[in-house]
């Protein structure tokens, strides 16, 4: 089945209901082996990267991870611009329950011409790659004025077999509550959807925001490598 396809199929309004009461979704097998296999080793062709970044260097964890250069291959494309229209009524829905003034539009196109507007020229899917001791600090991915709310990763290797440890991580911080921490393992192919910053949750007195971070946990062996599908592109 072709990947345009296998997002048509997808349960979106299950989707939405997930993200809506948790704040994330799982999609499993999104991507092929086969397509998974393609990118890691695609990891080393410079050609299709417009910058790498080394984590330790910065603070971030340890690993590293590249940014795809436009055009992006087509499977991140076809991602990118097939998930973003069957989540963007969730995001319009968070906007109004949080009472923002904000609405994104309806295509992945539109969304890249408001960034465009606002001088983030630059795009933002990316591949990383961990190794025995690597992780990935809790943070954000904003990367400017404009930035849609949700995100997704693909693992691009098989958990357990590939590699050990290196846990996808979600905390989650209610307001005058302490931190919730959500850990999740997918598999080779599978894809996560999750806030990039915050949601809404309804209380006694309507709705406030949710916020959460997102990072992986410390790889205890092997190699781990993600693909991750960021909407909004950067200054
Ligand atoms: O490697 C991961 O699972 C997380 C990657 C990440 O932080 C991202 O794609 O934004
Ligand atoms: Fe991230």
């Amino acid at each position: 089945m072709e990947l345009q396809q296998r997002i048509a199929q997808v349960d979106w309004s299950a989707i939405a209901e997930s993200l809506n009461t948790k704040g994330y979704a799982t999609v499993p097998n999104i991507l092929s082996a086969d397509e998974c296999d393609a990118l890691v080793a695609q990891y080393g062709d410079d050609t299709s990267y417009r910058k790498t970044i080394q984590m330790e260097n910065h603070g971030y964890g340890i690993g590293q991870y590249k940014y795809y250069a436009y055009p992006l291959p087509g499977i991140v494309q076809q991602l990118r611009e097939g998930i973003y229209p069957n989540i963007a009524t969730v995001a319009n829905n968070w906007m109004k329950a949080l009472a923002i003034e904000k609405t994104f539009p309806n295509t992945l196109s539109e969304l890249t011409d408001l960034c465009h507007q606002h001088m983030q020229l630059r795009p933002t899917p990316l591949i990383l790659k961990y190794g025995q001791g690597g992780y990935n600090a809790l943070h954000q991915d904003l990367y400017g004025e404009v930035f849609f709310p949700m995100q997704t990763v693909v693992c691009l290797n098989q958990p357990g077999q590939d590699f050990k440890g290196g846990e996808f991580v979600l905390v989650e911080q209610r307001p005058r509550m302490q931190s919730k921490a959500i850990v999740l393992n997918p598999g080779k192919g599978e894809m996560l959807i999750f806030t990039t910053n915050y949601r809404p949750a309804q209380g006694a007195k309507g709705y406030h925001r949710v916020n959460m971070r997102h990072g992986v946990s410390e790889l205890r062996s092997g190699e781990r490598h993600t693909l991750g599908v960021i909407f909004h592109d950067a200054k």
